[in-house]
C-alpha cells in the first residue's frame, strides 16, 4: 500500500489554480490514488459566463478525469468549488465558506498565479506575491493544517547560472513591493519597472522570486515547502501520455511549426531544454505534501523539480524531433509545410524573419484581400513574434539547478511510492515523450481526428508542389531578369549553355563511334 496515498484519505484539501493546467492533473492524480480523501477545496472565479459549477463539471467531463469517474464515482460530491477571486481583499471570500475553510483545511497546494510574461507589475505583484501573503495569513487561522505546499518556478532566480534549492533575498523587499503598488498609479509603475526588475527577463519571474521570499519571510510557524518545476510540459505517463490543455510553454510553439507559421526561432541548439512533464511535478508536490506533514522539517525545503541535471535533452535535439513527429503526425490545413529552424544571432533573425515570417504573411492577407475575405495573417504572425521575443531568454540559456532535496525525498519513498509517485526523469525517454506530446497538442489542444492524417499528409504534398513550384518560377524570374540586365550574368548563361551543347555532342558523337 502507498504511504503517501494512504495519508491523504479522510483529509480536506485546499487548493489555488485548480482550473489551470497543473490544478487539474493535481487534481485528478488525488481522486484517483487517494479516492477516500475527504472534501478538496477549491478556490474557483466565475469566468467567461460560466458559473462555478459549470466550471467544475466542464473539468470532470474532460478525457482527463475519466479514469477518476471510475476509482472515484461520487468525485463531483467530494469537490466543493469556493467562489474565490485572488485579487480581492481575504479573496473576496463570503464568511461562511472562510469559516469552513479556516476550521476543515488539512493540506494547501497553492498553485494559482498569473503565468503570463508580460503581465503589467501591478496585476502580477498583486497574485504571485500579495495573494501568497494572504493565503498565509489565512493558513495560519487553520488549526488543522498540516502543510503549506508553495508552486513557484525553477526560474524565479534565472538571473543567476546556479540555483541552490534555497531561497534568494530580492533587491528591494516584497513588503515594500507590496506597499508601493497600493500608492503609485500605472504610469509610473510603467516607468520604474525595468529598474525594479533588474536583471530578471520578466515581471512574472521577478513576482514569483518576492512570492518566495514573501512565503519564507511570513510563514511563521507553518509547515511549508516550495517546488520549483521548469517548464512543464504534456503529461508523461499519468494519467495518459500527451495530455495538454494550454498554450503555456512549448505547446503554442510547437503548433506554430506544425502548422507551417514559424519557420525559424532565434534559440541556441545546444542550450538546455529544461522540460518537464506535469504528471511529474505533481507526482513530487503530492510527495512534498506528504513529508512535509509528516515528518516536519524544521525549515522551508525547496524542491528543484527540473530534468537538466539528471537527463538533459537540448533545443537542438527537441526541435529536430518535434520536426520528425510531424512528418508521422502532421497537423490539420497547414499553412506551409512544417519546417522551423534556429539561427543564433541578431542578423540571421531579422533575416528569417522577413523573409519567412512577414513576407508570406503579407502576400497571403494580399490573396485574402483580393479574393473578398478578411485578412489575419499579418496580425498573427506579428503575436507570434512577439511569443518569440518572448520566450528567447529561456531558450537561448542554461541554467544548472541543484536537486538534493528531491533527490533526499526520493530516497525517503518506499519503492511502492517510488513506483505510484514517480518524479525520477532519469527514466525519461525523451523521443518517445516528445512524439506523445505532439500527439496530446493535436489531439488535446487542437481537437484534430487522427482519420484526418491521410488527409493532412496529402495536403502537405501538394504545399511541397506549390513550394517547388513556386521556387523554381522565382529562379527562373530572377535569372530573366539578371541576364537582360548585366553582361556577366549573361557571359556566365552563355558558357553555361555552350558548355552543355559541347557535351552533348561529345557524347552524342562517342556513342556513335561504338556502335
Ligand atoms: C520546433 C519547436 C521548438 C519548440 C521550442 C519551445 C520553446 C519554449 C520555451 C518556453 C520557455 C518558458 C519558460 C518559463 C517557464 C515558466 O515558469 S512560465 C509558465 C509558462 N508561461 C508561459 O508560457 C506564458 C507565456 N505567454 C505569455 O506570456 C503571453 O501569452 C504572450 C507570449 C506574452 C502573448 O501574449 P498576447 O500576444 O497578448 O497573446 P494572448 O492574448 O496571451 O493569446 C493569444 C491567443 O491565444 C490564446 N491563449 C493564450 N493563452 C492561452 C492558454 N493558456 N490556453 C488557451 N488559449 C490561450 C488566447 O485566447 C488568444 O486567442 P484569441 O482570444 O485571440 O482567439
Ligand atoms: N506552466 C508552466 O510551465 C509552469 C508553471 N509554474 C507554476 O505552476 C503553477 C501553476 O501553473 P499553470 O497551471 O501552468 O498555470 P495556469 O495559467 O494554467 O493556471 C493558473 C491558475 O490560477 C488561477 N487564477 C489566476 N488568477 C486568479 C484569480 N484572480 N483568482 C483565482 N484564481 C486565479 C487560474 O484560474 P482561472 O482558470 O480562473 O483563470 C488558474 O486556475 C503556477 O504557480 C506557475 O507559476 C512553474 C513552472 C512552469
Amino acid at each position: 500500500m502507498s504511504m503517501i496515498a494512504a495519508f491523504y484519505g479522510g483529509k480536506s484539501i485546499l487548493i489555488t489554480g485548480a482550473t489551470g493546467f497543473m490544478g487539474k492533473v493535481l487534481m485528478e492524480k488525488l481522486f484517483r490514488t487517494s479516492p477516500d480523501l475527504k472534501v478538496v477545496y477549491i478556490l474557483v472565479r466565475p469566468k467567461q459566463g460560466q458559473t462555478l459549477q459549470q466550471r467544475v463539471f466542464q473539468i470532470l467531463d474532460s478525457k482527463l478525469f475519466e479514469k477518476v469517474k471510475e476509482v472515484c464515482p461520487n468525485v463531483h460530491e467530494k469537490i466543493r468549488a469556493i467562489s474565490a477571486d485572488l485579487n480581492q481583499n481575504d479573496f473576496a471570500i463570503s464568511k461562511e465558506d472562510m469559516k469552513e475553510l479556516l476550521s476543515h483545511t488539512n493540506i494547501i497546494f497553492h498553485c494559482a498565479a498569473t503565468v503570463r510574461f508580460d503581465d503589467h507589475l501591478r496585476h502580477a505583484v498583486q497574485l504571485n506575491v500579495t495573494a501568497t501573503q494572504q493565503l498565509l495569513l489565512m493558513a495560519s487561522q487553520m488549526p488543522k493544517l498540516e502543510a503549506f505546499i508553495h508552486i513557484s518556478t525553477a526560474f524565479s532566480n534565472c538571473n543567476l547560472k546556479h540555483i541552490d534549492e534555497v531561497v534568494y533575498p530580492c533587491p528591494v523587499e516584497p513588503k515594500k513591493i507590496i506597499d508601493s503598488m497600493e500608492w503609485l498609479d500605472d504610469a509610473i509603475i510603467d516607468e520604474i519597472t525595468p529598474k525594479l526588475i533588474g536583471d530578471w527577463p520578466n515581471t512574472y519571474t521577478y513576482t514569483k522570486a518576492l512570492g518566495e521570499v514573501v512565503v519564507q519571510q511570513e510563514g511563521g510557524n507553518l509547515n511549508i515547502a516550495i517546488i520549483r518545476p521548469s517548464i512543464m510540459g504534456a503529461t508523461w505517463q499519468e494519467p495518459f501520455p500527451g495530455w495538454v490543455d494550454n498554450l503555456n510553454g512549448p505547446s503554442g510553439l510547437i503548433i506554430a511549426a506544425g502548422k507551417g507559421f514559424l519557420r525559424s526561432i532565434r534559440a541556441t541548439p545546444m542550450a538546455v531544454a529544461d522540460l518537464i512533464p506535469a504528471d511529474t511535478v505533481v507526482n513530487l508536490t503530492l510527495a512534498v505534501g506528504w513529508y512535509t506533514a509528516v515528518h516536519r522539517p524544521k525549515s522551508t525545503l525547496v524542491y528543484h523539480c527540473t530534468s537538466g541535471n539528471l537527463n538533459p535533452c537540448n533545443w537542438g535535439k527537441m526541435g529536430l524531433q518535434v520536426l520528425a513527429t510531424f512528418e508521422k503526425i502532421p497537423f490539420e490545413r497547414a499553412f506551409r509545410r512544417p519546417n522551423a529552424d534556429f539561427t543564433t544571432n541578431n542578423i540571421t533573425t531579422h533575416y528569417w524573419n522577413a523573409v519567412s515570417h512577414r513576407a508570406p504573411a503579407i502576400i497571403y492577407d494580399f490573396y485574402l484581400r483580393l479574393t473578398g475575405r478578411k485578412p489575419r495573417m499579418t496580425k498573427l504572425m506579428n503575436r507570434l513574434l512577439r511569443t518569440l521575443s518572448m520566450l528567447e531568454y529561456f531558450v537561448n540559456r542554461s541554467w544548472e539547478w541543484s536537486t538534493y532535496n528531491t533527490e533526499m525525498l526520493m530516497s525517503e519513498l518506499s519503492p511502492e511510492d517510488q513506483r505510484v509517485f514517480n518524479f525520477d526523469v532519469r527514466q525519461l525517454n525523451w523521443l518517445e515523450y516528445i512524439e506523445n506530446y505532439v500527439l496530446g497538442v493535436k489531439k488535446y489542444l487542437l481537437k484534430e481526428d487522427m482519420a484526418g492524417i491521410p488527409e493532412a499528409k496529402q495536403h502537405l504534398k501538394r504545399l511541397r508542389n506549390i513550394h517547388y513550384l513556386f521556387n523554381t518560377a522565382l529562379f527562373l524570374i530572377a535569372w530573366r531578369l539578371l541576364i537582360a540586365r548585366s553582361q556577366v550574368a549573361r557571359n556566365v548563361w552563355f558558357f553555361i549553355v555552350s558548355f552543355c551543347y559541347k557535351f552533348l555532342s561529345y557524347f552524342r558523337a562517342s556513342s556513335t563511334l561504338n556502335v
